[in-house]
């Protein structure tokens, strides 16, 4: 069995075109070339994901020394004040959040056989913060495998469950790490708990503990049944021994028992030798486990402690034993030139070139683009071309990222990850070597909710600031700037208020520009619900040519409440195509700024079907014009409501504040979805507006002792409540009125 990673708009076209019976046959690494194979074989790409501050970056430290890729570890907010590589942006060691994802890579010694084996490990360190979860998209888009980190003592968080959202949604096997083990009440067989019930995965440990907090000494491999201690001052020197503590003895049988049971329940083979009473051997299970991971059917759990370095290593072993390597993950492309047919690209090096930019970064030396080669090589001084552009680019240079360090490299072979300098492109676009016409789906981008007005202080860093936002925007598709052509205002949307905060401080920081900020807006939609008639005429003669323009249709809601709607039904040629094309950029315009409250149109569809033109007075300008003023007064007519976004949000706390959170919900009149009472914690999935949410995260904490968290993600968006309608269009008008004033 492969997993299939496709984005989700084309999953369920791509599940459909795709027989896992083929898929197989064509991603089997040994139907490979035996060079190509072996190559594959020892790659493996990966990201790190987990709940803010579960120790993501102190364990990827971690990863770096142990593979010798740097040669002292620093810690996040350390006492030295290096900071941790992978955080290197000075607001990243600052503040202890990571905020961009940081792309590194290392070469791991793995005995197998008694023989050392090299795997090269392509890792992402990913932000925690919801703010920053387009990091944590692009990340996985691209990625074969994950690890989820979790902490011992906290247990699935909040976070914890939108990353898992994600890894679903690209089809990501992962495998979970339990760090903190050194904390105080830490429970790994909780947090296990947790796995299987909440994120609803089946889940076992590989290992159990030996001692617990400050007495946590190292683990047992419950597969081989051996006692694994680190030693040295770093814990570098891994140390193996057969003999198992007596404390821990009867509770590894039980773990052993329950790791089987759990792998009988995924996995066939063990089935059947479950059933058997047979005893599985080292090699069944590990396959078996393999099979299960790269299946998604399973998560296997290792349990450790980056900070005191302990049991780092064994997770490394089995990021290499049972994540998949980049030929058993299929990744599909669509031929443009066989009517966007899906097709599977093969992790060969000799094939025909295709790879993903996925990532863009403005460094000292010009734009920085993240490639992941999906397919062929990728040369220096090789032309590529970019599949949305259709434009030709020289690769001048190919370059491994190690954090805010790179190493010059002459070609990278499929299955790897490269940064690239000196080529235009947006996020997302996929890049051929010309000889096929393929496109890949790129990623899910996530709404912008919250917006707000921004200003230089000083008029003279003019400059600065736009240089700021152009490059802000480009790196960052969840990060939108916009100028409200009224006001003259210049208007960032993002994520939430740590997003745009943390832009605000950066353009202080990296180009000395310090801004003037409005109040946080929420980005509120505007639609109508009716269907009404338009016939509109624009004729103005002031001497000269004139304007002349007539539109007629209709416009009307359309069933989601998704995107907006431009058709024209005209047979007559009663306006020509030029003009008819003038009046959807009117339409276009007039959905950009709605007449409600100036937020942008959603769910609106307008059909024009006829209209009259003028041999000399009608222009593109008339006919755009025409349509503006058309959709104004239809719109209007058209019993106009407000929409604001509603967040998914998910509030963990101990069982004794469910009372509380439930009365401080109730407060905002958020619809609770589904509770999960756990024996000591519960977990709760509610829909609230965003508008009702500002100040929520103060209450929390008072409501529950600092004890419960919650995290928030775009929903959908849906009617606002009457009142708060009725309050935001007079406040709207009110401004208009003082701005006509003036
Ligand atoms: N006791 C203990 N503390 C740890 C451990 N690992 C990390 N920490 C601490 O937890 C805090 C957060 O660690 P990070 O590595 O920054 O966590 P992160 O997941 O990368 O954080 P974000 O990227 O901001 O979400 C730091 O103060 C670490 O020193 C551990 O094994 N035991």
């Amino acid at each position: 069995m492969v997993g299939v990673k496709t984005a989700p708009v084309l999953s369920c076209s791509f599940c459909a075109a795709a027989e896992p019976e083929s898929l197989a046959q064509e991603t089997i690494i040994d139907g490979l070339d035996p060079k190509e194979a072996t190559r594959l074989r020892r790659v493996r790409n990966i990201g790190i994901a987990a709940h803010i501050d579960s120790g993501k970056t102190t364990a990827t430290e971690r990863v770096l020394f142990y593979t010798g890729r740097i040669k002292s570890i620093h810690e996040v907010r350390g006492k030295d004040a290096v900071g941790a590589k992978m955080d290197s942006m000075d607001l990243e060691r600052e503040k202890g959040i990571t905020i961009q994802s940081a792309a590194t890579f290392c070469d791991w010694m793995k005995t197998e056989n008694g023989k050392d084996e090299k795997y090269h490990i392509n890792l992402i360190d990913t932000p925690g913060h919801i703010d920053f979860t387009i990091e944590v998209e692009r990340a996985l888009r691209v990625l074969d495998g994950a690890v989820m980190i979790l902490c011992a003592v906290s247990g699935v968080q909040s976070q914890t469950i939108t990353v898992d959202r994600q890894m679903r949604r690209y089809n990501v096997p992962r495998i979970s790490f339990i760090n903190k083990m050194d904390r105080m009440g830490a429970n790994p067989f909780k947090a296990i708990e947790q796995i299987n019930h909440k994120l609803r995965i089946p889940a076992a440990a590989l290992q159990v503990p030996i001692g617990t907090e400050d007495n946590f000494k190292g683990v047992v491999d419950l597969i081989r049944m051996k006692a694994i201690y680190n030693e040295g001052s770093k814990g570098e020197i891994v140390v193996e021994k057969d003999e198992i503590p007596e404390s821990v003895k009867a509770l590894s049988e039980e773990k052993r028992r329950v790791m089987i049971e759990t792998l009988a329940d995924v996995d066939e083979e063990i089935a059947e030798i479950f059933l058997d009473e047979r005893t599985p051997s080292e090699e069944q299970l590990k396959a078996a486990i393999r099979r299960a991971t790269i299946a998604l059917k399973f998560t296997p759990v290792f349990i450790g402690s980056a900070l005191a370095d302990t049991s780092i290593q064994p997770m490394l072993d089995g990021v290499v034993d049972y994540l998949p390597n980049p030929a058993e993950v299929v990744n599909m492309a669509l031929d443009s030139r066989r009517a966007e047919a899906p097709v599977k690209l093969v992790s060969y090096n000799s094939l025909p070139f295709v790879g993903l930019a996925f990532k863009l970064e403005e460094s000292n030396y010009g734009q920085l683009t993240y490639v992941r080669v999906y397919q062929g090589t990728l040369r220096k001084g090789m032309n590529v071309f970019n599949a949305r552009t259709n434009k030709k680019v020289k690769i001048p240079r190919i370059v491994r990222m190690h954090s805010n360090e790179m190493e010059d490299v002459q070609e990278i072979g499929a299955g790897e990850i490269c940064a690239v300098f000196g080529i235009d492109c947006a996020s997302g676009d996929t890049f051929t070597d010309g000889a096929l016409n393929y496109t890949m789906t790129s990623m899910f981008v996530p709404e912008a909710v919250i917006s707000l007005s921004i200003k230089p202080k000083n008029s003279k860093d003019s400059a600065s600031f736009s240089k700021a936002m152009n490059r802000f925007q480009r790196e960052d598709p969840t990060f939108r700037v916009h100028v409200d052509q009224e006001s003259q205002e210049t208007i960032i949307s993002g994520m939430g208020e740590l997003h745009l905060d943390i832009y605000v401080e950066r353009m202080r920081r990296e180009y000395g520009v310090d801004c003037e900020t409005g109040q946080p807006q929420v980005a509120y939609r505007e639609t109508i619900t009716q269907r009404v008639p338009f016939d509109h005429l624009l004729k103005k003669q002031t001497g000269g040519a004139g304007d002349y323009a007539r539109v007629m249709g209709w416009m009307e809601p359309t069933d989601n409440l998704e995107e907006n709607y431009f058709e024209h039904q005209i047979s007559g040629g009663a306006i020509s195509e030029k003009f008819l094309f003038a009046c959807e950029k009117g339409f276009q315009s007039s959905c950009e700024k709605g007449p409600l409250l100036g937020h942008k149109v959603l769910g609106t569809s307008m059909v024009i079907n006829d209209g009259a033109t003028h041999m000399t007075d009608s222009s593109e300008m008339a006919f755009k014009i025409a349509t503006q003023q058309a959709f104004r007064k239809a719109f209007t007519a058209g019993k106009p409501q407000v929409l604001e976004p509603l967040m998914k949000t998910t509030i963990t706390a101990p069982n004794e504040f469910q009372g509380n959170i439930v009365g401080l919900l109730n407060k905002r009149n958020a619809v609770i979805n589904e509770t999960d009472i756990g024996p000591e914690d519960f977990t709760l999935y509610a829909d609230c507006s965003l508008n009702s949410m500002f100040g929520f995260s103060t209450q929390l904490r008072a409501a529950t002792q600092g004890k419960g968290e919650f995290s928030m993600e775009f929903s959908h968006y849906s009617p606002a409540p009457m009142q708060l309608q009725k309050e935001l269009i007079a406040k709207y008008e009110k401004q208009q009125a003082s701005r006509h004033k003036k």
